[in-house]
């Protein structure tokens, strides 16, 4: 399939996913929730403290060493995440639209969870990155069907067709990008938005296909039990992702605002999955996109 052949909805959704990384990246660093950089000795690794030796030098490769490291165990996670849940499908023990959906949220939150295991370097945001980026050139070319890995057809796509790689989870993979290199563990930013992208719209579609009989009025596409799903589902992860970066020392809250902030994002990212654009724009790019945008405002303005 030629890039050509990528519909008007697959040009704005990924023209979408560029904007905002550029919006972002000229964006001043405005942080008025606190963060403290120290990071727990446990994920430090061993410093050399040898007065032979020019500690720069020395730190600049222990850094490197450590987030090389990282970068190959999460990678490693990930092709084996997507493996596993191809072996389940191909067992027929669990129906391929659910191992879909079952990595759509555990990649990301796995993914998101992972990132304490980084150095305190600057530079360990964009090793972190190296992971979905991978992942995002094996989309790519199996999309274009330049190879063919049908592991990762059964346990990524609805229907199986190569295409379909390039919609879903190539947007996923790009936020997941966008998330690392612009919020990092540093804002509940990009927390936020990956809880609700992962969780809550991962969940929207397992309840919605199973209980969702009441249809919502202004769309047949979506249930009632979907979205609410979705708020709450959402609502808790995206609060569990910020008391566990909270407890490992990376953010300071004030948890009454939190809970609101992120109840007030919950809602207004359900909203927008639950309308009818799907054909406009893929809602792994708007559900994460406007999860930003809202918590980006209540998160550093109020
Ligand atoms: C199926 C996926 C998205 C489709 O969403 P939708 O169209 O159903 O709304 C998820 C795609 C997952 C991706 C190919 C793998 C990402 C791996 C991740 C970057 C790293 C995970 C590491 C962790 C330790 C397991
Ligand atoms: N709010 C929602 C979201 C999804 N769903 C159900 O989940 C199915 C897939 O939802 P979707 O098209 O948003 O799936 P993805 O684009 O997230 O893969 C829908 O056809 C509905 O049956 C729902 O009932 N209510």
């Amino acid at each position: 399939m030629s890039l050509l052949a990528l519909s008007r909805r697959d040009w704005i959704s990924t023209t979408a996913v560029l904007f905002s990384l550029s919006v972002e990246l000229k964006q001043p660093r405005i942080l008025p929730f606190r963060t403290l950089h120290r990071l727990p000795p446990v994920f430090r690794i061993p410093s050399f403290s040898s007065s032979r030796v020019s500690p720069p030098v020395l730190a600049v490769s222990s850094d490197v060493l450590h987030d090389a490291g990282a970068t190959a165990a999460v990678l490693v996670g990930a092709y084996s995440l997507v493996r596993g849940f191809d072996n389940l499908t191909r067992r027929n023990l669990i129906q391929q639209n659910l191992s879909r959906k079952l990595v759509h949220i555990l990649s990301g939150l796995l993914f998101t969870m992972s990132w304490p295991i980084f150095s305190t370097s600057t530079e360990a945001r964009f090793f972190a990155s190296i992971v979905p980026s991978v992942n995002c050139l094996r989309l790519v070319i199996n999309g274009l069907s330049l190879t063919k890995d049908e592991g990762l057809l059964k346990s990524l796509t609805r229907e199986g067709k190569p295409e379909e790689l390039l919609r879903g989870p190539l947007y996923y993979v790009l936020i997941l990008i966008l998330s690392a290199v612009i919020f990092w563990r540093e804002s509940p930013v990009g927390l936020i938005s990956l809880g609700m992208m992962c969780g809550g719209d991962g969940i929207a579609d397992i309840m919605g296909r199973k209980f969702g009989s009441k249809r919502l009025p202004y769309n047949q596409e979506k249930s009632w039990i979907g979205s609410i799903s979705m708020f709450i589902f959402g609502f808790c992860v995206s609060i569990g992702m910020l008391y566990y970066y909270s407890v490992l020392g990376y953010l300071e809250l004030d948890w009454v605002k939190a809970v609101q902030n992120v109840a007030l994002v919950s809602l207004v990212a359900t909203v927008v999955e639950s309308l009818p654009i799907a054909e406009v724009v893929d809602d792994n790019i708007s559900v994460p996109l406007v999860s930003m945008a809202a918590a980006f405002l209540t998160f550093c303005f109020y």
